[in-house]
């Protein structure tokens, strides 16, 4: 174990366990520090089986460590760790939240050579994207359905994202992206069942079985995804603010650069229609697109869905061996090991704005510049650029102030609002109520009429049937959510609140006996969260998913990209296009990195062509 940046005399806790944290004042310290770089050697006896990786200060800070497998840390194992976070620099960037957005920032940046400082409000990284344990039970926050995490192409943006920060991590494929249990109607009495096979032609072909009417409309709607994604994934994906780098793909890839100019501003439903017909079929392309976006067909960008209907058969649906949160762990890792540093327990209360100075920078705002950022115990940490992984309504109203709204803003809140949040339930169960072959994650939906409505549409993932060692032996976890509204959960009183999640509960459970019959009576563990519990653990606003358009966008340009009309100051993460989704946010990471690092003057740009390019946005997103 390594330590550097503590001053000597200091009392520090060697742990693994971060939830100890919080009692570290409490706690007998293990070790004083007595020489700035300070060694604790793994090959003494006891410390190979539990290998520490934390190292905090009495005072419950966090501060820098290395967790080496090596018995002798080397020289530059040591020369590359990071210093304690400092008050006295200027980062290149300061990144708010390390969510899988402000983690992919950070990657990218520190690869590059950026100082970075990310700092995060809660006990570990990941955000929506993070786990927790319970019982021997490795649960994901949220979703554990992931694209992006394929071998090839360039949307394989999570796989590239760990590579940058020289990571990699086993996964597990899924041979399913979802398998849906859908309404009875006249055609189907016993309701519609279809599964999403990885293999492209068995789920077209199982899909054409159901509606044989409409076998040429399927093929060809889908086909239409396949020009959008395969032109994503033969250009390289960065920040399209960045006129450089879009001139350089078109000259080396024209085609597929006017194809996603031609699809830029369609929306998905509007496709579907061109080839589809049959209402309970489009019905059947809205769920497709809700499942993700939480907004039908009309609502969702078509580059959107090119890339999520089809990513899962060209990439496919992969699991990270060890859960979705080891995702956020690996990055947080590789970003300490390229220099960068991470605090957590560092809630950011407000960003610092100055005045812009030399007049030629501000497009709007009235010529502010961000500089920096204040946290709830008064650290203020100084940055060339502000990055804010934090929702846009955390971000605007909490940390800036109504009062500096920029006018873009003012625009984003009239044409998106808040999604629901969710209610969830993660489960343990008894294995033997999964039967063999049970697929991971399912869709189960009783009236196509009510698929938007709080508490209707009912999401299930049962990661441990793909990892095993997510759940204790002969256990399994179910995973259940659905969305609703935090509006539904205020005001109770904590008996009514807590009757109240009982009750929900209850019935989710039931309704979901249709697709897992004996689940209450297999059940040994079970926590229920509420939007209210999604507001505090995620620190979003409302527990809200993400943005959605109240009218249709248009297409993929009526959401903002990463910089906003305050010099200095970028946002990441499902505020920005492409929304929701970890690969979303991380395709959103990788464009705030690139802009920023061309702003730093660390990545080549064209400076005087930027503006046309920012303005030329600007209208069509006004004028949208
Ligand atoms: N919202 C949900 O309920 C939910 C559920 C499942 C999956 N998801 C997915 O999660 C992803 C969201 O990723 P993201 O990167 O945009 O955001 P995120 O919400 O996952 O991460 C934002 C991070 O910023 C931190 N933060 C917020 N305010 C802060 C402050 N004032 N100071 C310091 N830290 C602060 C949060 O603690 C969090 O770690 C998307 O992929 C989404 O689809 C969301
Ligand atoms: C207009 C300009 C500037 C240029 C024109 C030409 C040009 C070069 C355009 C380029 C466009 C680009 C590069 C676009 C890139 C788009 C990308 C990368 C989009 C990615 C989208 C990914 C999405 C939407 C992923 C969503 C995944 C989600 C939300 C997964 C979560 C799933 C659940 C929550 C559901 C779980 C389900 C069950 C059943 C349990």
């Amino acid at each position: 174990m390594v330590c550097i940046g503590i001053p000597t005399g200091t009392s520090v806790l060697i742990t693994d366990r971060p939830h100890l944290l919080q009692h570290a004042q409490t706690l007998k310290p293990s070790k004083t520090i007595t020489s700035q770089i300070h060694v604790r050697f793994l090959d003494q006896p006891g410390n190979r089986a539990r290998l520490p990786n934390l190292c905090v200060r009495r005072d419950g800070v966090r501060v820098a460590a290395l967790q080496t497998k090596t018995a002798w840390p080397t020289q530059s194992m040591v020369e590359k760790l990071p210093l304690e976070a400092s008050t006295d620099v200027e980062y290149d960037a300061v990144i708010i939240g390390s969510g899988m957005g402000g983690l992919a920032t950070a990657a990218q940046m520190v690869a590059k050579g950026a100082k970075v400082l990310v700092l995060e409000k809660y006990l570990l990284p990941g955000g929506s994207a993070s786990h927790f344990k319970r019982e021997g039970f490795t649960f994901d926050v949220g979703s554990s359905m992931m694209f992006g995490f394929g071998d090839e192409g360039t949307t394989n943006l999570i796989t590239k994202c760990l590579e940058a920060v020289g990571k990699k991590m086993a996964t597990i494929p899924d041979p399913t992206q979802v398998n849906y249990h859908l309404p009875k109607s006249s055609r189907f009495p016993e309701g519609l069942n279809v599964r999403v096979w990885r293999e492209y032609n068995d789920f077209v072909g199982e899909l054409s079985a159901r509606f044989p009417h409409e076998k040429d409309g399927i093929q060809a709607f889908y086909d239409t995804c396949w020009k959008v994604f395969n032109s994503l994934n033969s250009i390289e994906l960065k920040s399209l603010e960045e006129p450089r780098y879009l001139m350089q793909q078109f000259f080396r890839n024209p085609i597929a650069c006017l194809t996603l100019a031609y699809y830029a501003t369609t929306n998905t439903g509007e496709a579907a229609r061109r080839y589809i017909k049959d209402p309970e079929l489009l019905r059947f392309i809205d769920l497709e697109c809700y499942i993700w976006s939480t907004v039908a067909a009309d609502l969702t960008p078509l580059i959107n869905s090119g890339m999520v209907f089809c990513d899962r058969h060209f990439g496919g649906i992969n699991y990270p061996v060890g859960g979705v949160g080891l995702i956020a762990e690996h990055l947080a890792e590789g970003i300490t090991e390229h220099g960068g540093n991470i605090v957590y327990k560092a809630n950011v209360k407000e960003i610092l704005m100055r005045e812009e100075s030399n007049g030629q920078q501000s497009t709007g705002s009235a010529g502010q510049r961000a500089y920096g950022v204040k946290l709830a115990d008064g650290r203020v940490f100084r940055g060339k650029t502000i990055i804010s992984n934090a929702t846009r309504w955390d971000t605007f109203e909490n940390m800036i102030g109504d009062d500096h709204l920029p006018q873009g803003e003012k625009l984003f809140r009239k044409r998106y609002k808040k999604a629901p949040s969710f209610f969830s339930m993660h489960i343990g169960v008894k294995a033997d109520v999964l039967p063999p072959g049970t697929d991971c994650h399912h869709i189960i939906l009783e009236n196509w009429d009510k698929m938007e409505e709080p508490r209707e549409t009912i999401f299930l993932s049962m990661p441990s049937l793909l990892d095993p060692s997510l759940a204790p032996e002969g256990h399994h976890i179910v995973h259940a959510f659905t969305p609703d509204w935090i509006d539904a959960w205020q005001g109770l009183s904590p008996e009514d609140y807590e009757r109240k999640k009982e009750e929900v509960a209850e019935s989710l459970c039931k309704r979901i006996e249709a697709v897992i019959p004996g689940l209450r009576g297999a059940i040994t563990l079970k926590e229920v969260g509420t939007p209210r519990t999604h507001r505090r653990f995620l620190s979003r606003d409302d527990g809200t998913y993400g943005p959605i358009p109240s009218r249709p966008p248009f297409g993929m340009l009526s959401m903002p990209f990463n910089t906003t009309e305050i010099s200095g100051l970028y946002c990441v993460g499902d505020s920005t296009f492409p929304g929701q989704g970890v690969n979303a946010v991380v395709f959103s990471g990788f464009g705030c990195a690139h802009r920023a690092l061309c702003d730093l003057g660390m990545e080549p740009s064209w400076p005087a062509v930027d503006q046309v390019l920012k303005s030329s946005l600007k209208s069509i997103r006004d004028g949208s």
